[in-house]
């Protein structure tokens, strides 16, 4: 098999699931993890023959696919904030909405020249925000919390491989005891749990079937549970004047928003995120 035939047969097998333009979208992803070149080689090498051992990778994974994986735990690497990241099951695959919640923290930091900012991430996952965040701002000191311990061995790794120093720990957020060690901080962040239960009839099968439930649902009757113990968690751990900056629930931007304003902070303010949905809340405290 050729490298423009294994294109092309990867294209024929996903075509039905995701339509002709996705189906090439994920075929080149694909055809580049497995060869290591890239596009305009693959375009120059395309009657070079894939070796046995890329053509068993390439059934394998086209295999996966079809039962609704999703590409980048196929090639188990996923791309945030211009770094290549490891992922697994064990952790979300970061999503482009969470860039826009580093760029606005990143942005906040810059312009309050902050020399030496203390930033907790909580609900790690694949420690996507914190090795942005340690990257953009070196200065920083960069801590992560996750109760998974799947996510924070991948999110040590991908901090590891960007040669970035971040701290990471197991704590459940949702206990006062676990985290009442933890120091203060000038900015505390979170892209925490937020879908309900119910609305995952509406999603798609790949998410429902292969990211981990830990990191996306809440309980029906309590959406905000993670929002309001970080927000009253935040109140001890933040110093005055410190912010908090959760990314959020589109459906729940002003219920969130007035959550943290009942819990005392103030500057409350929602941004939308680029397809123009309610996306992120920051609070400061006074
Ligand atoms: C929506 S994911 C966000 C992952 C990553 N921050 C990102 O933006 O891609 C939520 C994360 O919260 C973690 N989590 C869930 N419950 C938690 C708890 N009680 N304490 C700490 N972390 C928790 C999950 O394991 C998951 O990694």
């Amino acid at each position: 098999m050729t490298i423009q035939t294994a294109f092309t047969h990867i294209v024929t097998s996903l075509e039905p699931l995701q339509g002709q333009r996705e189906a090439g979208n994920i075929a080149h992803i694909i055809m580049e993890h497995i060869t290591g070149l890239s596009k305009m080689d693959r375009i120059v090498y395309k009657e070079r023959a894939l070796t046995a051992a890329q053509e068993t990778q390439l059934t394998a994974a086209v295999n996966a696919l079809l039962t609704h994986q999703p590409v980048q735990y196929v090639t188990g690497t996923s791309w945030f904030y211009g770094m290549e990241l490891k992922v697994n099951p064990h952790v979300l695959i970061p999503r482009p909405e969470t860039e826009e919640l580093v760029e606005w923290v990143v942005l906040d930091v810059r312009a309050a020249q902050l020399s030496h900012p203390r930033i907790l991430d909580i609900g790690t996952g694949s420690g996507a925000i914190p090795v942005a965040i340690k990257k953009e701002l070196p200065h920083a000191t960069v801590q992560a919390v996750d109760v998974s311990e799947g996510a924070l061995a991948t999110a040590k790794e991908n901090a590891a491989l960007q040669q970035l120093e971040v701290t990471f720990e197991l704590i459940d957020i949702l206990s006062k005891q676990a985290w009442a060690h933890l120091p203060v901080f000038d900015i505390i962040i979170s892209n925490p749990p937020y879908i309900c239960q119910r609305e995952s009839a509406d999603m798609q099968e790949q998410v429902v079937a292969y990211e981990p439930s830990l990191a996306l649902f809440v309980p029906d009757e309590d959406a905000l549970l993670f929002y309001r113990e970080i927000g009253l968690m935040a109140k001890e751990k933040l110093r005055a004047g410190g912010a908090l900056y959760f990314e959020i629930n589109e459906a729940y931007g002003k219920e969130t928003a007035a959550l943290l304003e009942s819990q005392g902070y103030v500057e409350v303010e929602i941004k939308k995120d680029l397809f123009g949905k309610d996306r992120m809340v920051k609070g400061v405290l006074k």
